[in-house]
């Protein structure tokens, strides 16, 4: 294993070489292009800005996810293990919740969505409980059903709970979680997902409903498919995923690059991989990858006030099937992950300029969306401060006018 956790040359760039920033093919290539790894060059910095989601008027748009469920259905665990690295034995010992907990995870992560995690007794018909307002600006309403429980009483609440919402909310997505599913059989498994999955569209349709479309997922907090099942919900929410998609497709088919996988490196999300299907197998490696870092990193390698990740961070790893697996930063919050062959690997240069490119073309998405995000909040300043200027109170700046 070859791990430079922090250790790769820095490299100037010039600046203007836009011209050369196209993504190279293979047969581009040739030996002896300087285009090595580290090269980050001056623009390092612009991005972490552009792709710093925690300034504060972006909080205007960040999606809101809703965790549902019965009590005891798992929802507080599911949230620790993705976003809090809690292990999973550890959430046996996790305190039913009472009251609306709601968290933001832009702060430590890409993905820029809050989470509320809703108690189980929780009651729609209470009229201090605003569920219109709630249900108004959520992305994502995900459902967890204890697939080791009597699931009767968890349908009822679903149906109630996705119409209720739906009646406020039609664009919001119904995700719902098959949880603590490593307690049963494969059969058992498939058979619970087919009864859950055709009690619950059986119910909207009896309501006249059947245009609600509720997506399913087997999940588990004791093995990955809750990461990939939370991926698969967040990539839903992110207006970007195609032209990321795009770009990842191109990155690889020009790098000779078996897949990649575009992460959220505190939950281990994936916000994007190219088109080739995905295997659990090669997620998996992905999360592991990323805990090797980061793990190292925080063991061995922080000094003072370091972070675990960082504009340095990469690692290579050799697998003992021809499969080099490759981890290069992207932003402080994103890493890409790359399944290369031994003999593709060989042309690191050719990969490692690719990878500039695609660096460069992803900040460019995103400001974009910067852009529309700073006009947005100028307008809304700007209406604000014509409200408050007529009969002679203070500016926006507290200035008397
Ligand atoms: N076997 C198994 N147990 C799980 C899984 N996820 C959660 N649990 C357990 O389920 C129990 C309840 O988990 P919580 O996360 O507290 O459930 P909750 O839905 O937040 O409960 P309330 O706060 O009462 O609404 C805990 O003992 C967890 O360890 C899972 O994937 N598999």
């Amino acid at each position: 294993m070859n791990l430079q956790g922090k250790s790769h040359e820095q490299q100037q760039e010039e600046e203007g070489d836009d011209e050369e920033d196209d993504i190279m093919g293979v047969s581009d290539y040739e030996d002896g292009d300087c285009f090595m790894d580290g090269e980050r060059g001056d623009e390092g910095d612009d991005d972490d800005e552009v792709l710093d989601f925690t300034d504060p008027f972006s909080s205007e748009v960040k999606p809101r996810i809703l965790l549902m469920g019965l009590r005891r259905s798992g929802k507080s665990s599911i949230q620790k293990v993705v976003f809090h690295k809690m292990s999973p034995n550890e959430t046996l010992f996790l305190e039913s919740t009472n009251k609306i907990c709601r968290e933001d995870v832009s702060n430590s992560s890409f993905v820029n969505f809050q989470i509320w995690d809703f108690p189980g007794q929780i009651d729609f018909f209470d009229p201090t409980f605003d569920y219109e307002m709630i249900f108004r600006g959520t992305g994502a309403l995900i459902f967890v059903i204890d697939s080791q429980d009597d699931y009767m009483e968890a349908l009822a609440r679903l149906h109630l709970t996705v119409t209720s919402a739906y009646k406020v909310n039609p664009d919001i997505n119904f995700e719902v979680f098959i949880h603590k599913v490593d307690g049963l059989s494969d059969d058992h498994k498939i058979e619970t997902q087919r009864d859950i999955h055709q009690r619950a569209n059986d119910d909207l349709v009896d309501a006249g409903l059947e245009k609600i479309h509720l997506s399913f997922y087997l999940t588990s907090i004791y093995d990955h498919s809750i990461f990939e099942a939370f991926s698969k919900v967040v990539q839903k929410l992110i207006p970007q995923l195609p032209t990321l998609e795009n770009l990842l497709n191109i990155f690889i088919s020009n790098s000779g690059i078996e897949k990649v996988f575009l992460f959220d490196v505190v939950s281990k999300i994936y916000i994007a991989t190219d088109s080739s299907p995905v295997d659990m197998q090669t997620y998996e490696l992905c999360c592991d990858i990323i805990d090797v870092v980061i793990d190292i990193s925080c063991i061995y390698g922080l000094k003072g006030a370091g972070t675990p990740y960082d504009k340095e961070s990469l690692a290579i790893i050799k697998l003992n099937n021809t499969t080099v697996l490759y981890l290069k930063e992207v932003t402080k919050f994103l890493a890409l992950v790359c399944f290369v062959r031994e003999e593709s690997f060989e042309r690191k240069g050719l990969i490692d300029y690719n990878f500039h490119c695609f660096r460069k073309a992803i900040q460019e998405v995103f400001e974009v969306r910067v852009k529309v995000l700073r006009s947005r909040k100028h307008q809304s300043q700007t209406k604000k401060s014509r409200r408050a200027t007529p009969n002679g109170t203070l500016g926006t700046l507290g200035v008397p006018l």
